[in-house]
């Protein structure tokens, strides 16, 4: 089976430009076939905040009202979107931006009221990917970007969390790739004090994941990337990691463990 690595990039790299362009430096240079999925929701919250559009955020997920969505569609699609390909452009690297209303690849469905109102975000499932048009592209040597935005293919765009449409379009190619998922952030890996860089924890598995959730080590913006990593391991992506930006390319060229590593 061929090898394909699915990238994520998160809102603290995109948001340095120094960083953010060494980061695209290195991720040109994977070999063979690659995906990127990038976020950036700290600009959005800073662009919404310059807006006077107050950003609400519940354990990472963002609530998307009618103005949210507007911005979030700016941000995502079009500024950080637009500008990652032309950097990837630059590199050598023929990368080609999309939505998931882009080629119909990740149709999603509002997600419904429940205790929480999150409005205009959009939840996927991997059966529901196309992933035809997604391979279409790989084999012809582009390198898709996703921006974290998909539609409900009635006309309406939808905000989704990136580790989800990194997790989902992972678990979607897994019969298909080899598929290793690199979720690259701003920290060494899953850390147990958040403020140590030395406090790396090197593997989580499904069993020891639940007591460092209660016990607060994981919080924030790591629960659904934590809860997408695994899902996504469990469902028959071959390798996942959480690791730093800086450390994407031992993982990927000199095929070494970097960060923390996800088992069963
Ligand atoms: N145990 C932990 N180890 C590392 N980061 C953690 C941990 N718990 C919470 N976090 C927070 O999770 C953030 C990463 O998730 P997120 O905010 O979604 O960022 P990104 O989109 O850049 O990946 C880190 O910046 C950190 O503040
Ligand atoms: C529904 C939802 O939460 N969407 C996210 C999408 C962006 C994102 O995931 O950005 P990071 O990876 O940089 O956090 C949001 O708007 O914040």
């Amino acid at each position: 089976m061929e090898t394909v690595y699915i990238v994520k990039i998160g809102g603290n790299i995109i948001d340095d430009a120094g960083k953010l362009k060494q980061f695209l430096n290195d991720f040109a240079q994977i070999p063979g076939s690659k995906i990127l999925i990038h976020g950036g929701g700290k600009i959005a919250t800073e662009i919404s905040k310059s807006l006077g559009i107050q950003p609400q955020l519940i354990e990472g997920r963002r609530i998307t009202d009618a103005n949210s969505l507007k911005v979030v569609i700016m941000v995502y699609a079009g500024l950080i979107n637009k500008n990652i390909v032309a950097q990837l452009q630059a590199a050598q690297c023929n990368a080609i931006g999309l939505t998931g209303a882009d080629g119909n690849c990740i149709p999603a469905k509002k997600r419904q009221v429940g205790a929480i109102d999150y409005g205009f975000v959009g939840d996927i499932e991997a059966s529901q990917i196309n992933v035809e048009n997604v391979q279409m592209l790989l084999q012809n040597g582009f390198t898709p970007v996703f921006a974290p935005i998909t539609h409900d293919t009635t006309g309406n765009l939808l905000n989704t969390n990136a580790d989800t449409i990194a997790s989902t379009l992972a678990v979607a190619l897994a019969p298909y790739y080899n598929v290793r998922l690199i979720y690259c952030f701003e920290k060494k890996g899953v850390l147990r004090d958040v403020n140590d860089e030395e406090s790396l924890i090197p593997e989580i598995s499904p069993s020891t994941y639940p007591e460092l959730r209660e016990n607060g080590v994981i919080a924030q913006g790591m629960i659904p990337k934590m809860d997408n990593a695994l899902q996504a391991l469990q469902q028959g992506v071959k390798a996942v990691y959480i690791s730093h930006a800086d450390d994407m390319l031992i993982i990927t060229n000199q095929q070494k463990p970097a960060g923390t590593v996800l088992h069963l």
